[in-house]
C-alpha cells in the first residue's frame, strides 16, 4: 500500500534520510529500528507529509502529492509522540477533532467515538479535561482521535505510530500494540510503528526497518533481523536469550 523510493532529507546540508526504499503492506505491523538519532522519526514525518523529503512515496500507486486532502486524512493518520494541549477540551472533545475529514450524522459520531474510546481504555476519563490527563491516558485518547479519523476509509489505511508505547504502562503496553496487531490482521490496517523494545518488535511486527544515520541497514523479519551482531553493533549492546515456554524467544 506504501511505496517509498530513494526518499532523501538534507536540511541545512545534513542528510537525514538517504536514499530510503521500502514498501509496506496493508495487513502488516512494520517496526522502524534504530538507534536514537538515526533517522525513524524524521522519515515517520516524510511519509506523513509534514517535512517534503525528495524521492517518491506513494500510497495506493498515487503519489502522496497529488491525493486529495481530506480523502488522504481519511486513509493516513499519525500518532506522534506526544502532544501538547493546553486549552481545557474534555478528552471525548479531543478524540471529537478526528471527525474532520468525515461526513457522519451526529449520531453516528456519537456512537463511533464511544466505540474508539473503548477500543483503546479511555472511555473512563471521556470528561475528564485533557491537559489534567496522565501522559499515557492522553497518548491513548491521541490514538482513539486517529482511529475515528481513519474510521471511513475506503482502502485499508495506514496508521503511522511513533513510539506508541512510550508512556504505557506495562500491562497497557502490551493492550495497544495488540490492538494494532488486530487491526492490521482482521481490518487489513497497516502499521507502521516505531518500537524500541526489541522485545516487542519480536512479539509484534511482520516485517522490520533498522535505520542507520538515514539509510536502511536492513528490512526483514525481526527475528532474522535481530541477530545478535547487528544488536552488538546498532545498539552497542550484547544480548542474552532466554527461550519461553511457548518456544519464543526473549532478549534481556
Ligand atoms: N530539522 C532538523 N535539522 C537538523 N537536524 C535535525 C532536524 N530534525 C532532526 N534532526 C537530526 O536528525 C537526526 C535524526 O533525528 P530523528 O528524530 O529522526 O531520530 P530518531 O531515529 O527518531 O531518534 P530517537 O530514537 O532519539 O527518537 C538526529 O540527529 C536529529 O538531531
Amino acid at each position: 500500500m506504501l511505496q517509498l523510493t530513494n526518499v532523501s532529507f538534507k536540511p541545512q546540508g545534513k542528510l537525514l534520510l538517504n536514499q530510503v526504499s521500502i514498501s509496506v503492506r496493508a495487513g502488516e505491523v512494520y517496526g522502524l529500528l534504530g538507534a536514537n538519532g538515526a533517522g525513524k522519526t524524521t522519515l515517520l514525518k516524510a511519509i506523513s507529509g509534514d517535512i517534503k523529503a525528495s524521492g517518491s512515496i506513494t500510497l495506493y500507486g498515487k503519489a502522496l502529492a497529488q491525493w486529495n486532502r481530506r480523502e488522504l486524512a481519511k486513509h493516513l493518520a499519525v500518532l506522534p509522540q506526544s502532544s501538547q494541549l493546553t486549552f481545557p477540551f474534555s478528552a471525548r472533545e479531543v478524540v471529537a477533532l478526528g471527525l474532520t475529514p468525515l461526513s457522519l450524522s451526529k449520531a453516528q459520531a456519537a456512537s463511533l467515538i464511544d466505540e474508539k474510546m473503548h477500543a483503546t481504555d479511555c472511555y473512563s476519563f471521556a470528561d475528564r479535561a485533557y491537559p489534567s490527563l496522565s501522559g499515557g491516558e492522553r497518548q491513548r485518547v491521541q490514538l482513539a482521535r486517529v482511529l475515528l479519523q481513519l474510521s471511513q476509509a475506503s482502502h485499508s489505511p495506514l496508521l503511522l505510530l511513533d513510539e506508541p508505547t512510550s508512556a504505557q504502562d506495562l500491562g497497557q503496553q502490551h493492550n495497544l500494540l495488540r490492538l494494532t496487531q488486530t487491526l492490521a490482521k482482521k481490518e487489513g490496517f497497516g502499521v507502521v510503528a516505531i518500537l524500541h523494545d526489541l522485545n516487542q518488535v519480536l512479539r509484534y511486527c511482520d516485517t522490520c526497518c533498522l535505520l542507520d544515520q538515514g539509510r536502511v541497514s536492513a528490512v526483514d523479519s525481526p527475528d532474522k533481523l535481530l541477530s545478535d551482531e547487528r544488536i552488538q553493533q546498532h545498539w552497542q549492546y550484547q544480548p542474552q536469550r532466554v527461550v519461553l515456554g511457548n518456544g519464543q524467544t526473549a532478549l534481556i
